[in-house]
């Protein structure tokens, strides 16, 4: 039970509270509302840090999908996206689904796994209303599913093997506070550090058929002290690629 404050007469909240297994509570650190239809999260004391949401419709993630340089893009080449081949993925640590996105807008099928109970909420409402636009509804239904649970052990209880298994769990931040950007403050005071993530690499290399791939901050250590194939290099992170076979 995860405890948060809702606006009380708001009938749409009680229903996620009891979906996600949220406790309604006035002195709860973050609080949960409707801002214009969009499900949004606030850290109670902190307001000047504004809020988290997904959308998928309008704003930063769509502007990367329309101008973001296509399948030029690192994270495409990490997961060994080109002419002729289309990956199947599984994002183990989908988040505010931000990276599935971006694959998904490029033509792969993305099945995202999130264990927050209140970063799932806030997927779950930016498909929600994702799937009903009509420019990218049709093919967001084909291609994001969200499924809740940990990927520690989901990972391995899947049927359906990916082509690939794309990982990026939580990685202390180096910077000075003042400096990461104010959304990523509240998403890290809410999530916290993900300290058993060297735990993933290992299922996602038994589910994944070609490869797996994991993002990292370019000063972090490898997952699991396990060396990948080949690192695709970006300004502040790493796509570690652990290749098992060829894309084909
Ligand atoms: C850095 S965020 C991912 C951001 C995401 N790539 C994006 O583009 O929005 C890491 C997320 O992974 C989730 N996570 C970490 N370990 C997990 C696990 N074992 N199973 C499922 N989700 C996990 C965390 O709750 C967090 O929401």
């Amino acid at each position: 039970m995860f405890p948060i404050q809702i606006a009380p007469n708001d009938p749409r909240l009680t229903q996620i509270c009891a979906r996600w297994d949220l406790t309604p509570n006035d002195n709860a650190e973050f609080s949960l509302l409707f801002e214009e239809d969009i499900l949004t999260l606030k850290k109670r004391d902190e307001p000047k840090l504004g809020g988290i949401m997904v959308d998928f419709v309008s704003g930063a993630v769509a502007h990367r999908r329309k101008f973001g340089g296509g399948r030029g893009q690192a994270i495409a080449k990490a997961v060994g996206l080109k002419a002729g081949a289309t990956p199947t993925v599984v994002d183990g640590t989908a988040g505010l689904g931000r990276d599935a996105f971006v694959l998904a807008s490029l033509g792969c099928r993305v099945l995202l796994i999130e264990r927050h109970p209140v970063v799932a909420a806030l997927l779950e409402d930016g498909l929600r209303r994702a799937y009903l636009d009509g420019e990218i509804g049709p093919w967001m239904q084909q291609r994001m599913q969200l499924v809740h649970g940990s990927s520690l052990e989901a990972l391995d209880n899947l049927e359906d093997k990916p082509d690939v298994v794309y990982l990026d769990p939580m990685y202390p931040h180096r910077e000075k506070s003042a400096l990461v950007k104010k959304e990523m403050r509240v998403f890290q005071s809410l999530v916290g550090a993900d300290t058993d993530a060297d735990g993933l690499l290992a299922p996602a290399l038994r589910l994944a058929q070609k490869r797996v791939v994991v993002k990292r901050p370019d000063y972090a250590e490898d997952l699991d002290g396990v060396r990948p194939s080949t690192r695709i290099e970006t300004k502040k992170n790493r796509f570690d690629v652990y290749v098992k076979a060829a894309m084909g």
